[in-house]
C-alpha cells in the first residue's frame, strides 16, 4: 500500500507560511495540515480544532508523558506538539501531511522520519517580517517584540532544511510550494515504479 508524505514547513513567526499553506491545501488534492496542540491563548478569529487545539499545561504535559507527541517544543513562551495518532492516520491513508512547526520540532522529526521533506520559508527582510506581524494585528507590540526576538536566531537554521524559499511576492512563494510537492510525488511514484520492476524480476 502506498502511504503519503510528510512535509515540514518552518519559518519565524510572521513570515507567511500559514497563509501559505492554508492556499496550498485548498490548491492540492490529497495534502492535509496536521492541526497543532498548544498552551497559547486563542487570538480572535481562531478556532478550537481549526486553527490548533487549545489545551492546558496539564493536558499537553499528561499528552507528553502518554508520548502522544511525534515531536513537541516550546517557542517563545507557549509549547506546542503534533499528535502522532493523527499524522500516522493520514499518512496510512496516503494523504501527504503538513507539518507547520518550528526548527526544534523539524529536528525531532528529521530524526525518527529521514525521509520526510522540509522546507524553510525567509521574509524578504527582517523589516517586512515585522511590518507583517504589526498589520496581522493579532499580536501585541510585547509578543510582536519577542518573536521578532526570537527571529533571527530561529532563521539560523535555515540550513538544516532540504528547500529554501523567500516569500516577498505571495504568489511566486505558492507556486515554488506547490513544485516542491510536485517533484516529491513525482520521484515517489517513479521509485515505487521501479521498486516494482526490480519485484518483478525477483519473481520471473
Ligand atoms: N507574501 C506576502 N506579502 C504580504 N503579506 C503577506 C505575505 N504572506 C503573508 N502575508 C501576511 O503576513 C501576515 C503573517 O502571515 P501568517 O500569519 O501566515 O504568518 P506565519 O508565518 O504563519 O506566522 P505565525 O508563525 O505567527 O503563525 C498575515 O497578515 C498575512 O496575510
Ligand atoms: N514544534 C512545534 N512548533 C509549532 C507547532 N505548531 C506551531 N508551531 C510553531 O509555533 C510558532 C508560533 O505559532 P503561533 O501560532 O503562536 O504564531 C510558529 O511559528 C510555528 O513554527 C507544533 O506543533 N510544534
Amino acid at each position: 500500500m502506498t502511504t503519503g508524505k510528510l512535509y515540514i514547513i518552518s519559518a519565524p513567526s510572521g513570515a507567511g507560511k500559514t497563509s501559505l499553506v492554508k492556499q496550498l491545501i485548498a490548491d492540492t488534492d490529497k495534502l492535509v495540515v496536521s492541526i497543532s496542540h498548544t498552551t497559547r491563548a486563542s487570538r480572535n478569529a481562531e478556532q478550537n480544532g481549526v486553527d490548533y487545539f487549545f489545551v492546558t499545561v496539564e493536558v499537553f504535559q499528561d499528552m507528553i508523558a502518554h508520548q502522544a507527541f511525534l515531536e513537541h517544543a516550546q517557542v517563545y513562551d507557549n509549547f506546542y506538539g503534533t499528535a502522532r495518532q493523527t499524522v500516522e492516520d493520514y499518512l496510512v491513508q496516503g494523504l501527504d501531511v503538513i507539518l507547520e512547526i518550528d526548527w526544534q520540532g523539524a529536528r525531532q522529526v528529521r530524526q525518527m522520519w529521514p525521509e520526510c521533506v522540509s522546507i524553510f520559508i525567509l521574509p524578504p527582510s527582517i523589516a517586512v517580517l515585522r511590518q507583517r506581524l504589526q498589520n496581522r494585528g493579532q499580536d501585541n507590540v510585547e509578543i510582536i517584540d519577542r518573536r521578532m526576538q526570537a527571529a533571527v536566531a530561529e532563521m539560523s537554521h535555515y540550513p538544516e532544511f532540504d528547500y529554501l524559499l523567500v516569500n516577498d511576492d505571495f504568489n511566486t512563494a505558492l507556486q515554488q510550494l506547490k513544485c516542491i510537492i510536485s517533484a516529491n510525488r513525482l520521484l515517489q511514484t517513479r521509485q515505487q515504479q521501479e521498486l516494482l520492476a526490480l519485484l518483478q524480476d525477483l519473481v520471473n
